[in-house]
């Protein structure tokens, strides 16, 4: 039974996309139970997961072993170069060079779980997602905070995950222009996730980079967003800490935010809480103190709280600092950190499936000419959603 599943499963997701899902499923059922997935570099006709997974990998030519070992080693030696590099082949949607980034993820990963092991269970580097409307103050925030950080000695990296950039060749987010003194530093790592129009896009591209930027030895990821669209909710399914940054603006301002997305917070920023701003700002906090303690708690140990900040004075961002590693001290004693971050895994390998599979669906020759006239039927009330989806389904099934 479980065999056809997977055989009707293969048969609807193309390699490409496959390549994901194996990678997903490879992190989910862990590569010490499929010692030989682990490939070497020189791997021969390697199979390259387990004979479930069935994913043959073309052996690598010398050019491309030797491209590969530069990356991994440069990675692990912490060059920023062979970071964006790295990062640069796992977005590639070429398949090739998709099957050669599995290859360096799988390295990836299995180096991620000695170095965890060695550090007693504990994750490597805390990842933290902060997402606002646009104009909230989330750069200038970023390139303070990334600053202070690095002054204390961390490595921090910066992922913006741009909803975007994919649909209008737009951006929201702007270029890492907008973080120029963060940009220089030494110890940070600024870098645009291309979002491949899709929230499985957002999700395969940024979790990848996320993993290789803590391989590169950054101990602080900051991923992100603007809260409009989904792209939000991605994000706070990749991260440890997920961090709202609110301006003090009346309500129409912040009528897009939703509520669906504060429930999501951990912690509420109010941003640009100086000069002119410092009063808003307070009775928005309050406002917001009153709103969470209404909303459903994300955890049991956690409770999530408002904080004002400024940018431009650097007020509140210390504390804000303190409020994180609270978090973060809190929520790996209670083993919360680590559950959440395990069923991330199990929502991203479904996330990737359920688009994937709907994708092929949609496509598909004996449905596309299809839908737009049932759509229409169901539009005009003609004919019942559940009755149109049946006569999609039949002619899928009995194609297949
Ligand atoms: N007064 C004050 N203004 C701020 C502060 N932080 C940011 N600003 C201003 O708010 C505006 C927007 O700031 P950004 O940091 O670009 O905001 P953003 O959320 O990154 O904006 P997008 O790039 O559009 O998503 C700029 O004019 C900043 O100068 C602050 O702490 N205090």
């Amino acid at each position: 039974m479980a065999r056809l599943a997977f055989c009707q499963l293969r048969t609807l997701i193309s390699s490409s996309q496959r390549n994901a899902w194996l990678l997903a499923s490879s992190q989910r059922l862990g590569t010490e139970k499929y010692p030989s997935q682990i490939p070497s570099f020189g791997c021969r006709r390697t199979l390259c997961i387990s004979a479930v997974q069935q994913q043959e990998v073309e052996p690598l030519t010398g050019k491309e072993q030797r491209l590969l070992s530069n990356i991994y080693g440069g990675l692990l030696n912490g060059q920023r170069a062979c970071l964006a590099e790295a990062i640069t082949l796992v977005e590639s949607a070429h398949p090739r060079k998709r099957q050669i980034a599995l290859i360096l993820l799988q390295k990836v990963l299995s180096h991620h779980r000695e170095q965890e092991q060695l550090n007693n269970g504990k994750p490597l580097a805390f990842r933290v997602g902060l997402s606002g409307p646009p104009g909230a103050g989330k750069s200038t925030f970023i390139e303070y905070f990334g600053k202070m950080l690095t002054e204390q000695g961390h490595k921090v990296a910066v992922l913006a995950v741009d909803p975007s950039s994919s649909t209008s060749g737009g951006s929201l987010l702007g270029d890492k222009t907008r973080m120029t003194e963060l940009s220089r530093d030494m110890n940070a790592y600024i870098r645009p996730s291309p979002t491949r129009g899709t929230l499985g896009g957002v999700t395969r591209t940024t979790n990848e980079a996320i993993l290789l930027c803590e391989s590169g030895g950054y101990n602080i990821v900051l991923v992100e967003t603007v809260g409009v669209g989904q792209s939000e909710y991605a994000v706070a399914d990749m991260v440890d800490m997920f961090v709202l940054l609110l301006p003090p603006a009346g309500g129409d301002e912040l009528q897009g935010i939703k509520r669906g997305i504060i429930e999501m917070a951990d912690l509420v920023t109010i941003t640009k809480a100086d000069g002119d701003l410092l009063i808003p700002a307070r009775k928005i906090q309050a406002e917001y103190v009153s709103a969470l303690k209404l909303l459903r708690k994300r955890s049991k140990t956690w409770r999530p709280q408002v904080i004002r900040i400024s940018a431009k004075t650097g007020e509140g961002i210390p504390e804000l600092w303190k409020k994180m590693a609270e978090f973060q001290n809190t929520m790996l004693a209670s083993g919360e950190l680590l559950a959440r971050r395990r069923s991330q895994q199990k929502v991203w390998m479904w996330n990737l499936i359920q688009e994937n599979v709907l994708l092929h669906f949609r496509n598909h020759p004996a449905v596309k000419d299809q839908i737009p006239l049932l759509e229409q039927q169901v539009l005009a009330g003609v004919l019942s959603p559940g009755h149109a989806a049946d006569v999609l389904l039949k002619a899928f099934s009995e194609s297949s």
